[in-house]
């Protein structure tokens, strides 16, 4: 989440009331990235261009940004720590213990087939997520930011709904058997770490699917996949109680559609039923900010909310609640406040020439094992806007590389219009989706077609080959099945 204000009357304004406020979370920090430039910060008291409100990935990009435009700016954040959700208990903690258990599970069951054998191999939990917490004080520390007190809250911040019982909370922590609230991102990444330390890991989703925002085709096989790393799957189930009073949790689950409860027992919960925007009572009214419903903040495609000077990014706006997304936001939004255009990814030019972030060409990537990655449309979305389109299928069974590494469970599946080979998604499972996502990433920004694809060499051996199989098969035969 980021407020900005470029406006000196405005962004004095933006910091007395700040300061001012009789906010009862007393320690609030303000950052001066002084590193990024001699006008970028000094404290919260000085008049300045822009003032960043959250030091998330959204906030301390859009900072980083600005003061290189040269826009004199301070960020405030009110953790001890910059990068927000994100790095503080989200993406970076979580991929940091997918990778520690993957390789606990390598360990255990891959290992030995590549000849490489061990006596025994076990968990040390505490240092596992030692592991993991080393891997992001030190970058918060790298920022050379320094800190004075100040700054409080009287703006919105995204926060969340269920705070995921995860990282943190588990420390030393050895279940048994978890369950797991919502088959979304966070449940069915850190389900699948607890899957691969042993742990019994049920998984209770409202939905009929799993991930209900992926391709149809992909997802099956991805819950097929999941449940052979044994996770199960409860689905079309709600959860409706949570008691944590006697050792261990007990869940009310009742039928999607309403029916019986029963009740399920467990030794931890993992709460992953999704995100929402937090902005009741933090002053929004004050200043009289449009939200929506669900809370979030109503922006145009400058990131301007209805109030003059005053923008919103990130997490806490409408749109996909991603990091990348957020730092995307951030970067077009002071671009835009300091009257330039131009920003690269995901923005495309318009009518007018100012550029704008494109959320239908957001990857997103789910990061179990293997990952899934995506970007564009779904099969399922292509047919309900009635385009006539073609598909191509390439399995990771018929690639060399993946069957050399012996890591092949997987596909390419390639959507494109019927007669102009046009991309408009593409799906990818395997080891390394979240970044195989990105040539067609390229492609989409640049309204590649599948049969140009098909014709770039790729080299080999390498799971990129992947895609370029895929393509061909859009319009002609792959030449490896
Ligand atoms: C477990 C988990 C895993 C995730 N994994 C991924 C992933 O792999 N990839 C991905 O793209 N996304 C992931 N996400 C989502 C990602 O973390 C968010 O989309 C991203 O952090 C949003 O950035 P933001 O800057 O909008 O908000 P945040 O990162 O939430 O930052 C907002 C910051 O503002 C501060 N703040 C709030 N109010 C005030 C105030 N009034 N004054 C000063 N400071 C304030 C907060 O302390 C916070 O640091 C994950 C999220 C979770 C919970
Ligand atoms: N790899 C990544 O990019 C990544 C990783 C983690 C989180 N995130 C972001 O964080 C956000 C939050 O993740 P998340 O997994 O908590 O949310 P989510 O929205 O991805 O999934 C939540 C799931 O919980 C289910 N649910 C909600 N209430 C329920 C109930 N009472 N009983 C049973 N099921 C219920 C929903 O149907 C949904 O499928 C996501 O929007 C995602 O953008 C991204």
């Amino acid at each position: 989440m980021a407020m900005a204000s470029i406006a000196k009357r405005k962004a004095c304004f933006l910091t007395r009331n700040l300061s001012n406020s009789p906010s009862a979370d007393a320690f609030k920090l303000s950052y001066s990235l002084t590193k990024f430039s001699r006008r970028f910060a000094t404290s919260g008291s000085e008049e300045n261009d822009v003032v960043v409100i959250g030091g998330g990935p959204g906030g301390y990009v859009a900072a980083i940004k600005a003061a290189q435009l040269g826009l004199k700016t301070t960020c405030t954040e009110k953790r001890g720590t910059l990068g927000g959700t994100c790095l503080n208990v989200g993406c970076i903690p979580s991929k940091a213990l997918v990778h520690s258990s993957h390789m606990f599970h390598e360990a255990q069951h891959s290992f030995a087939s590549h000849g490489v054998k061990f006596s025994s191999v076990e968990v040390d939990l505490p240092a596992m997520m030692a592991q993991k917490d080393s891997r992001f004080y030190p970058y918060s520390r790298r920022t050379k930011s320094t800190m004075s007190k100040g700054m409080a809250s009287s703006y919105p911040h995204p926060r969340c709904q269920w705070t995921p019982l995860m990282v943190g909370t588990l420390v030393k922590a050895d279940p048994k058997e978890t369950l797991v609230i919502g088959a979304g991102y966070i449940g069915l990444e850190m389900g699948s770490v607890w899957a691969r330390l042993g742990s019994e890991v049920t998984v209770v989703e409202f939905a009929p699917d799993i991930v209900p925002s992926m391709d149809g085709e992909v997802r099956k096989q991805f819950q097929r996949t999941l449940e052979k790393q044994k996770m199960k799957f409860m689905l079309k189930t709600k959860v409706v109680g949570v008691d944590t009073s006697g050792n261990g949790v007990k869940l009310t689950v009742e039928p999607a559609s309403g029916g019986d409860q029963t009740t399920l027992e467990a030794d931890v919960v993992l709460a992953s039923a999704g995100r929402t925007p937090f902005t009741a009572g933090l002053g929004l009214d004050r200043i009289d900010v449009e939200t929506d419903k669900g809370g979030r903040i109503l922006v145009n495609e400058r990131f301007a909310t209805n109030v003059s000077s005053v923008y919103a990014i990130g997490d806490v706006i409408p749109g996909p609640m991603l990091a990348h997304k957020a730092e995307e936001d951030g970067v077009a939004c002071v671009e835009f406040i300091a009257g330039k255009h131009g920003h690269v990814a995901c923005v495309e030019f318009i009518a007018g020439k100012h550029g704008h972030v494109d959320y239908d060409k957001v990857p997103g990537v789910v990061y179990t094992h293997p990952e899934v990655a995506s970007v564009g449309k779904t099969e399922e979305q292509v047919k309900a806007l009635g385009v006539e389109y073609r598909v191509g299928k390439f399995p990771f069974l018929a690639n060399s590389r993946a069957k050399a590494i012996d890591d092949a469970e997987g596909l390419v599946k390639i959507i494109a219009e019927k007669e102009t080979y046009k991309i408009l998604g593409v799906h990818i499972m395997a080891p390394n989706a979240g970044e195989l996502i990105h040539e067609a990433m390229l492609a989409l920004t640049y309204d590649a077609t599948s049969e140009g694809i098909s014709r770039v060499c790729h080299a080999h051996p390498t799971m990129s080959e992947a895609l370029k199989e895929a393509a061909m098969a859009t319009h002609d035969k792959p030449i490896h099945i």
